[in-house]
């Protein structure tokens, strides 16, 4: 009896060369770009051109693949690409198996070259040395809010922002003793309070304790009896440690926000899709006029820029004294945006431009 399926997998057979002809193709093409870019000094990862393209195969798309489905597709595309163009390392918060590994793979795809760097400020250190070419860090988490080390980096550094991706928490309670008999929990402080009400709940009695990283935790609970991890699964199966516990984190939309750090700033992508970060300092006018919180905010307000994000952290410099990171919708080079930048420059001793970037992706 013939088999049925044959002649389907023959045309898909007839696809799949098509396919790799076309792909081929293209990437001969992104090689072409890649050799006009070494010799002018170009960007070779482009933030706002990958958003274009995203957004343009997402409007062709009539289905039935899903647009996520493409866009993963795609991810992989342009990293070949960047790879045929020259060799990105990029820089990450490790060890190896970190929601931020995971990040970065989401952002730049399986071809390009990753470093686990211990630390926040040796991810500046590595991309302001040329060590690196990107660095990939945890910026904010919907529960937990914002990660200080990562603010704080931004301070002292002449990096920009140069594209964000947001990644989907769910911790995992990673342990060789079950449940009953532990007794140390250990994980980043901030995936210990993602999980605070789970552990009350069923390891009240555990003592809780910090690590520098998720994937460090593991480590730690692979090798000391009695001791569990809170991790990303992923951790678990790269250092062969079983799962005791899935999705334990308090909240089901538990997302974080990961910014992409270089040394050059991306391009707009227009249509009201750029974020710009920015870190103020109002100085004694602070002190001086109560209303100055709201004349920090209005140049933006009276010029429609939309404001999505106000966080204060303690300067360090004086008790009680203070920076602004402010997100506002726009590029730094739109009109209204420099307007508005050069009107808070009148009266803030410090306005920081940490960097423009597509909003999504
Ligand atoms: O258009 C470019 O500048 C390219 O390098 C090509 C390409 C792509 O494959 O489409 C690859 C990498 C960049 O990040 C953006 C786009």
């Amino acid at each position: 009896m013939s088999d049925p399926l044959q002649p389907i997998r023959e045309q898909i057979d007839a696809h799949d060369r098509h396919l790799v002809e076309l792909l081929n193709s293209r990437l001969a093409l992104a090689a072409e770009i890649g050799k006009l870019k070494r010799s002018t000094g170009g960007q070779i990862y482009v933030p706002e051109r990958e958003d274009a393209v995203f957004r343009k195969v997402t409007a062709l798309n009539q289905g039935p693949i899903k647009n996520e489905a493409l866009q993963a597709i795609y991810r992989e595309i342009m990293s070949a690409a960047i790879a045929l163009e020259k060799p990105l390392l990029i820089a990450y918060l490790g060890p190896e198996a970190t929601y931020t590994h995971a990040a970065a793979i989401k952002k730049f795809g399986a071809s390009v070259d990753y470093s686990a760097i211990a630390t926040i400020s040796d991810i500046f250190t590595a991309i302001e040395k040329g060590e690196a070419d990107y660095g990939i860090i945890p910026i904010e988490n919907s529960t937990e809010g914002s990660v200080r080390e990562a603010l704080d980096g931004f301070v002292d550094s002449d990096l920009k922002v140069v594209a964000q991706v947001y990644l989907e928490i769910n911790h995992a309670l990673i342990s060789s003793t079950p449940l009953a008999q532990i007794d140390k929990v250990y994980s980043k402080d901030q995936a210990l309070a993602q999980c605070r009400a789970w552990l009350q709940r069923h390891l009240p009695h555990a003592q809780l304790i910090d690590t520098a990283s998720t994937a460090k935790a593991v480590q730690i609970a692979k090798d000391t009896p009695g001791a569990a991890a809170i991790a990303a699964e992923l951790a678990a199966q790269v250092q062969g440690v079983p799962v005791v516990a899935k999705n334990i984190q308090d909240q089901n939309d538990n997302t974080t926000r990961f910014f992409v750090v270089g040394k050059r700033p991306s391009g707009p992508v227009g249509g009201g899709r750029d974020i710009t970060s920015l870190v103020v300092s109002l100085g004694d006018e602070a002190a001086a006029n109560s209303g100055s919180l709201l004349k920090m905010l209005m140049p933006f307000g009276q010029r429609g820029i939309n404001l999505s994000k106000v966080e204060s952290r303690p300067s360090k410099k004086r008790p009680w004294d203070y920076l602004f990171f402010i997100d506002v919708t726009g590029h730094y080079e739109d009109p209204a945006m420099k307007e508005a930048i050069a009107e808070l420059r009148k009266f803030c001793p410090l306005v920081k431009w940490l960097g423009s970037y597509p909003s999504v992706q």
